[in-house]
C-alpha cells in the first residue's frame, strides 16, 4: 500500500512496532500503547545490510511470520494531523526503502483493555524479500548479531534494546526466541572479550 492510500480519508492512524520501533520510533506521535497483535510470531529472520549490517555481513533484524496460535507484543503509536504524512514519509524510507519491509493492516489489542482492538499499520518483511535470511538456530543468529554493525549502529544494540523493552514493558511475556538469541549473542561477546 502506498502511504497516500493508507492515509486516504483518515484523520489518525495507529502504527504497530515490534522491533526497533518499540525503542526508537523517531517520529512524532499523539500517544502510544503497549499491546499485541494475533496470528504472527516475531522472528530474527530478516537481513539488514544498512542499519545493522552491510552487504558483506548483513545483520539480523526482526520480522513477523504468520502463525495463527501466536501473539506478538510491541507498541502502537497513534499519529494524527500532520504527524500522519510525516511519520509515513519517514517510515517509508527507514522501513521500506532501506529495510525492505512492506505494509499491512492488522488488529492491535492494547494491554489491559477489555479485549477491544484497533486497526494498525505494521511493517513486515516477507520471505520473497531479497534481504530475507530465514530460520537459523539461536546460536547461529546470536553469533551473527554479535559481530555485525551498520550505519545506524551495532546489531547487538538492536537485540539488547528489544530484550530490555520486553522485560520492562511486557514482563508477563516469555519470548523464548528473543531471549535465547540474547543469551547466545552475549555468550559470543564474552568469548570475544576474553580472547582479547
Ligand atoms: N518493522 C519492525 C522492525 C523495524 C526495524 O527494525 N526496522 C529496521 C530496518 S531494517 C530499522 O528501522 N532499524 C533501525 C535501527 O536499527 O536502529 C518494527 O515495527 O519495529
Amino acid at each position: 500500500m502506498k502511504p497516500q492510500d493508507i492515509i486516504a480519508g483518515k484523520s489518525s492512524l495507529w502504527i504497530f512496532g515490534y522491533g526497533s520501533l518499540v525503542w526508537k520510533p523517531d517520529f512524532k506521535y499523539k500517544r502510544s500503547e503497549v499491546g499485541y497483535i494475533r496470528g504472527y510470531k516475531r522472528r530474527f529472520w530478516h537481513g539488514d545490510n544498512f542499519h545493522r549490517g552491510n552487504d558483506e555481513s548483513p545483520g539480523r533484524v526482526v520480522t513477523l511470520i504468520e502463525d495463527e496460535d501466536a501473539t506478538t507484543w510491541g507498541v502502537a503509536f497513534e499519529v494524527s494531523g500532520s504527524q500522519l504524512e510525516d511519520s509515513l514519509k519517514y517510515l517509508t524510507v527507514r522501513e521500506t526503502v532501506r529495510g525492505g519491509y512492506i505494509t499491512k493492516m492488522v488488529d492491535f489489542f492494547p494491554d489491559g483493555e477489555d479485549g477491544s482492538s484497533v486497526q494498525a499499520l505494521v511493517y513486515i518483511a516477507t520471505a520473497d524479500n531479497p534481504l530475507y535470511l530465514g530460520p537459523a538456530t539461536p546460536e547461529e543468529i546470536g553469533a551473527q548479531i554479535a559481530v555485525c554493525r551498520g550505519k545506524t549502529g551495532h546489531n547487538l544494540e538492536y537485540l539488547l534494546r528489544l530484550a530490555e523493552f520486553m522485560r520492562s514493558s511486557c514482563p508477563q511475556v516469555e519470548d523464548h526466541h528473543l531471549f535465547a538469541i540474547e543469551t547466545a549473542a552475549l555468550t559470543v561477546v564474552s568469548y570475544l572479550l576474553a580472547a582479547q
